[in-house]
């Protein structure tokens, strides 16, 4: 997704709530229309953007220079929060587009934050740990008066993780000396404060909103529909096989937990494929997650044909594309955003698309997969498990109890499953015919309009 077609996204659900009489804003009164089209504005813009380029040292002697932005989209529903990410793809555009889908998404999973979003453009491959500090310190320079435990709370993206935001709280306390500064940062490294559980948390999640969707229509307590009977049907029919085919694409970080969560769910699930930036490992009957796993790790890499015969593992090695039209159940869509697209909508077999990257499907393969019956998990609801344990990090070290990993892996279920049967409640009992990213829009936005209005932010 870009910029655009999210603000055309925030701007159609404005559009639709002040045509349609909901049952979200029933007790608005005659305020709604006029609250809607300031809040509207408000959200289709951003609070704040700092921007800079950082300047380091490198090891050869020459200087560093990379783009740098944090995003501020808006606080309504709390503190801004969101992750940083280092990466060549990085540009304003994109940390905008992300900023806005963080405050949507804390809006809709009832977290008490705003949105925001930080990029680097560098390429984290080509730098050594020393640079890489040097940037995360730069960084923290370039923004210091702009985040806080009490104001902007960054957190780990891509190219980031927990060493990054252990290096950035070290020099938001050395800048900012007799201050509170544990809580500056979440996704920090366990001995620095951070959560067990924090790594696994958003394939997990992303999992089980899937699951918790054949759950919803499994237990056979939802209020559907006619227009929605067809989508119910063909979920039910998933939920009733003895064994789901899934494939996931990515293997990274996300797509590694969400596959062995698969693997290991109470329904029978198997994994037929997983993929990365450079192949496709794929078996009909199979490829076993928990053994690719720790090879992809060490190798930054899925085996070659070769190497999985010597891992005693069976399957075939495709192209990274492949995995997207295998024949299979659920595809899992965990790597980077624009994957299905208007040229390969119609080859897509699975029925039910899971978002774990932000923005994997773009709007028109959403509006066409949509139309041929089948069901995309959007990212806003899908990929939260993350922000959810960063919220638990975040309260942990307000109240310094450390817990366990099942602990918290369990709240942030809890919590993805409360939301779940909340918004799969409200899709299947709704005579509107509207996607499930549409529903999550309306969703997210009427809870920080609701919060602009409280905060006299809107009049
Ligand atoms: N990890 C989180 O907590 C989190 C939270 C929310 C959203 N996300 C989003 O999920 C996505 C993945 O995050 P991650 O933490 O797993 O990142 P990661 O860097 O650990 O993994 C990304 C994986 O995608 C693979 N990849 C890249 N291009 C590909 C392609 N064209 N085809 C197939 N695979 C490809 C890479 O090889 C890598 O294995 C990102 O878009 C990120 O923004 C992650």
């Amino acid at each position: 997704m870009t910029k655009n077609t999210t603000t055309q996204l925030i701007q159609e659900v404005v559009d639709y709530l002040i045509e349609t009489d909901t049952n979200e804003l029933s007790n608005w009164g005659e305020n709604r229309t006029e609250w809607l089209k300031q809040g509207g504005e408000q959200l289709k813009g951003i609070d704040k953007v700092i921007a800079g380029d950082l300047r380091i040292k490198k090891d050869d002697g020459s200087i560093g220079t990379y783009q740098a932005f944090r995003v501020q989209h808006n606080n309504a529903c709390g503190y801004y929060k969101g992750g940083i990410r280092f990466s060549t793809g990085v540009n304003q555009d994109e940390v905008q587009t992300l900023a806005m889908l963080m405050t949507l998404k804390n809006s809709l999973h009832d977290l008490p934050y705003g949105g925001g979003k930080g990029g680097v453009h560098i390429d984290v491959r080509k730098h050594s740990k020393r640079e890489l500090k040097e940037v995360s310190q730069a960084f923290v320079s370039m923004v210091k008066n702009d985040i806080g435990p009490y104001r902007d709370i960054p957190a780990p993206d891509v190219g980031s993780g927990p060493e990054l935001m252990d290096w950035m709280t070290q020099a938001y306390k050395e800048l900012h000396p007799n201050q509170p500064f544990i809580n500056t940062f979440t996704g920090k490294s366990i001995k620095n404060g951070g959560t067990k559980g924090r790594g696994e948390s958003t394939g997990i999640g992303t999992f089980l909103s899937y699951y918790y969707l054949v759950d919803a229509v499994l237990n056979g307590s939802l209020d559907v529909n006619d227009k929605h009977a067809d989508k119910k049907d063909m979920i039910k029919a998933i939920g009733e096989k003895d064994d789901v085919k899934i494939a996931v694409q990515g293997f990274g970080n996300l797509s590694r937990a969400a596959a062995i969560a698969a693997q290991n769910a109470e329904r029978k699930h198997t994994v037929i494929a997983v993929s990365d930036s450079r192949s496709t490992v794929y078996n009909e009957n199979g490829v076993d997650a928990e053994k690719l796993a720790p090879f992809k790790e060490e190798n930054d890499r899925l085996p070659n044909a070769d190497e999985l015969k010597e891992m005693g593992l069976e399957g075939d090695v495709l192209d990274p594309m492949d995995i997207l039209t295998l024949d299979c159940d659920v595809l899992i869509l965990g790597a980077i955003e624009d994957q299905i697209t208007g040229e390969n909508q119609a080859d897509i077999k699975a029925d039910i698309l899971v978002e774990g990257a932000n923005g994997p499907v773009t709007s028109e393969a959403d509006q066409y997969l949509t139309e041929q019956g089948k069901v995309i998990i959007p990212d806003i609801l899908a990929n939260a498990g993350g922000v959810t344990v960063s919220y638990l990090e975040w309260i942990q070290g307000f109240t310094n109890e450390v817990k366990e990993k099942e602990v918290i892996l369990e709240d942030m279920s809890k919590r993805m499953k409360k939301v779940s049967e909340r918004v799969y409640g409200s899709y299947f009992s709704s005579e509107h015919d509207e996607s499930l990213r549409f529903l999550c829009f309306k969703l997210a936005v009427v809870r920080v309009i609701d919060a602009m209005k409280r905060s006299g932010k809107i009049i």
